[in-house]
């Protein structure tokens, strides 16, 4: 019945406080109130409903898409909201659309790598909207080796302009966000030309679009690139094809933080890394842990409350069937979700420190984490993305049959999340960058240079190098295991900075005590997935993967009845999560039952085409073959 509680049963057992979770969960006091504000706002509001986002097709969808990023546009304006508010507001409305590039990636690069005078003229166009900017540097050729992108940027002294230009099919710029229909202006990465010699990869912004007509500008030929995976998911984003034909721009529309071009021709490389071109992608993948550990936390809040709805077998003497989320196997493989959304959302706390603090040192010329912040970045958005995509799919399988069902939230949600495997840097690429970066470190062992850090731990690998360090095979050989080698040492962040936010003070009874049991279960659940390494490295004995095998078991117990708790203190609306199956109230079969009568086919009882291709069936009018 509706204003009925299901679940209620499953909340009164809980034996922490729930509302200091929440806190937890979202970060601080004040984190909290803006996003239960927010996401209340757009839960509210009709203008940003999505539950017929499957019914549309590609065009009503896009075009429902730009109303909604007008209307949210409108709604951070009418209501003066803080940056943080718009960005939250952003985030509930929770549809890919060219305004995360917009404020996701242009805003970013022009603050990373252009200058002073470069940010005072395009930021404030950026902020009120009067430009709107995409992030072009994947082509058709490329996207994986950005040293190999082949759109070329010529210094004309003569005129002090570049020439931007696509000299072949493969250095069409392929897949930017926002760059098929909406950008008027992109920073694209093209190789520098000055004088006849190439200086590399670099920035420029170029108007794509009349800011009058939106009509591509002279030399501009642009447009989408097609359908995506899924039906609505990633649709409502115009990802984008562009090539140009010699367009010149001035020569100040490079950004020039990392390197100049002087109006006499002569290049100029900062006393700045090179690597600060790629500034943009190492800020993008620490927001995208943070956005693994929401969308996990989504697909987890959806099969856990229906784990406990779900009843399946187990009646006794006609009594209640066992709830599914008392069967152990279905604990084997909900928990170690529901500690990998908490420890996710931890690393990507802490990963927002670190960025934070490289971007600090950078300002004062300080290099020296830059490399440890761009293995951290690149490794953990690797294993994050990697992790949450498997985890939403198994979320899916957790809930049977109606997982299967877009109204259970779970088809669209992996269908939208997949590509962060992908984007930012394919996650196979990523994790060899780490290897690289470990290899580095091992290689400076025994030198003055001592590991600290995240890789302070490699100390102890010291006595193996010295025995081995005539053994040297070809990295390429060995990637495999560099790549393995590479997951572990980024788990054992995730399982330190865990363990260090336990260290903190953490407030509200049973909280810490929950999270505890977590982290030992996304440990443990490490250990027992790897346990052949570390039997086999002698890491651990038979006797101690039995131990853990029985305590991971033990933990499943004490998670068991605080599990629908946990997962409230996500804190999401019904209309956030979208999903039926994972309804605040578990009032889930009526709710089933209505949905399926509102889709379109349901419209007529008998469908289109019925007298056309199947009564002549049935009326064996149309010749069968001989049976
Ligand atoms: C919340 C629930 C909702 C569910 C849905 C969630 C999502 C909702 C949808 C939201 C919608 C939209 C948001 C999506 C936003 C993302 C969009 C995606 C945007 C893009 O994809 S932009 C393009 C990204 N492209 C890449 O990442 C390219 C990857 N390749 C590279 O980075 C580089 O080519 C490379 C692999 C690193 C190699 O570069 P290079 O050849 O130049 O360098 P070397 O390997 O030779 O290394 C040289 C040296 O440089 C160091 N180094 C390399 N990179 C960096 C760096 N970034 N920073 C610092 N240092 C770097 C490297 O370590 C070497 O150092 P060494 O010489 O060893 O000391
Ligand atoms: C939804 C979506 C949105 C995107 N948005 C943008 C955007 O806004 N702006 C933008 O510029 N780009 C964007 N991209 C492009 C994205 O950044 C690239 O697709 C991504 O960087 C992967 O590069 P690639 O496609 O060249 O993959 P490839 O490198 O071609 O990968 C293919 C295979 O080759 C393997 N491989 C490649 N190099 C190596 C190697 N050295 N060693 C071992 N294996 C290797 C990979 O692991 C992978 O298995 C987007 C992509 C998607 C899917």
């Amino acid at each position: 019945m509706e204003g009925v509680d299901h679940l209620a049963h499953e909340r009164n057992k809980s034996e922490f406080d729930v509302d200091a979770m929440k806190i937890v969960w979202a970060g601080s006091p004040h984190a909290f109130d803006v996003s239960d504000r927010i996401s209340k706002l757009v839960a509210s509001d009709p203008g940003f409903r999505k539950d017929n986002r499957s019914t549309l097709s590609r065009k009503e969808l896009f075009k429902n898409t730009l109303r909604k990023a007008a209307y949210a546009w409108k709604t951070i304006v009418d209501l003066r909201l803080s940056e943080e508010e718009a960005a939250k507001l952003r985030f509930y409305v929770d549809e890919p659309a060219f305004t995360d590039l917009h404020w996701g990636m242009f805003i970013p690069a022009i603050k990373g790598q252009g200058t002073e005078e470069q940010q005072q003229k395009w930021l404030p166009l950026a902020y009120k909207m009067q430009i709107i900017g995409c992030y072009a540097q994947t082509e058709l050729g490329h996207g994986s080796n950005v040293q190999g992108l082949e759109t070329t940027a010529t210094f004309d002294p003569q005129t002090d302009e570049f020439i931007i230009h696509s000299p072949t099919l493969t250095s069409s710029k392929w897949w930017p966000g926002g760059l098929g229909k909406v950008a008027t202006h992109a920073i694209a990465y093209a190789r520098l030309i000055v004088g006849g010699r190439e200086h590399g990869v670099n920035g420029f912004i170029v108007q794509l679009r009349s800011l009058e007509d939106h009509s591509p500008l002279l030399g501009i030929t642009v447009g989408d690139i097609g359908m995506k995976f899924g039906n609505g998911a990633y649709n409502t984003m115009d990802n984008g094809v562009l090539r140009f034909d010699h367009v010149r721009i001035p020569r100040n529309q490079m950004l020039m933080r990392v390197s100049q071009v002087t109006c006499e021709g002569k290049y100029k490389q900062s006393d700045v890394p090179r690597q600060l071109v790629y500034g943009t992608m190492v800020y993008v993948r620490q927001t995208i842990v943070a956005d693994a550990s929401c969308a996990l936390s989504r697909a987890v809040c959806i099969a856990t409350r229906y784990s406990a709805v779900r009843r399946q077998f187990g009646s006794q003497n006609g009594g209640p069937e066992t709830q599914v989320i008392d069967y152990k196997t279905q604990q084997s493989r909900l928990f170690p979700l529901l500690a990998s959304a908490y420890a996710f959302r931890f690393i990507g706390e802490w990963l927002k420190w670190l960025y934070a603090d490289v971007t600090q040192r950078l300002q004062a010329n300080d290099f020296s984490t830059l490399p440890e912040a761009h293995a951290c970045t690149a490794g953990l958005k690797s294993l994050t993305t990697t992790a949450t995509a498997d985890g939403i799919e198994e979320c899916r399988k957790l809930c049977g049959g109606h997982g299967y069902l877009c109204s259970s939230g779970l088809p669209e949600l992996f269908a939208v999340y997949v590509p962060a495997c992908t984007y930012e840097g394919d996650n196979t690429v990523l994790l060899l960058q780490v290897a690289r970066f470990l290899m580095k470190t091992v290689s400076q062992l025994g030198s003055s240079k001592k590991p600290v850090g995240t890789i302070a731990y490699m100390t102890r690998v010291e006595h193996l190098m010295q025995c081995r360090c005539g053994v040297q095979r070809g990295f390429a050989e060995l990637s495999v295991d560099l790549v393995e080698a590479a997951v572990a040492h980024c788990q054992l962040i995730v399982v330190s900075k865990f363990i260090e936010k336990l260290q903190q003070e953490i407030p509200g009874k049973g909280v810490k005590q929950q999270l505890e049991v977590l982290c030992n279960i996304y440990a443990l659940f490490l250990l027992h997935k790897h346990q052949g390494d570390f039997l086999s490295t002698g890491c651990i004995t038979p006797k101690h993967a039995a131990l853990a095998n029985d305590e991971l078991r033990s933990l499943y117990s004490q998670v068991r009845p605080n599990a629908i708790a946990l997962v409230d203190a996500f804190n999401y609306t019904d209309h956030y999560l979208g999903s039926i199956l994972g309804c605040y109230d578990g009032n889930v079969y009526p709710k089933l039952y209505e949905a399926a009568w509102k889709d379109p086919l349901n419209e007529s009882v008998v469908p289109d085409g019925y007298h056309q291709y199947i009564r002549p069936l049935l009326k064996q009018e149309i010749r069968t073959a001989r049976l």
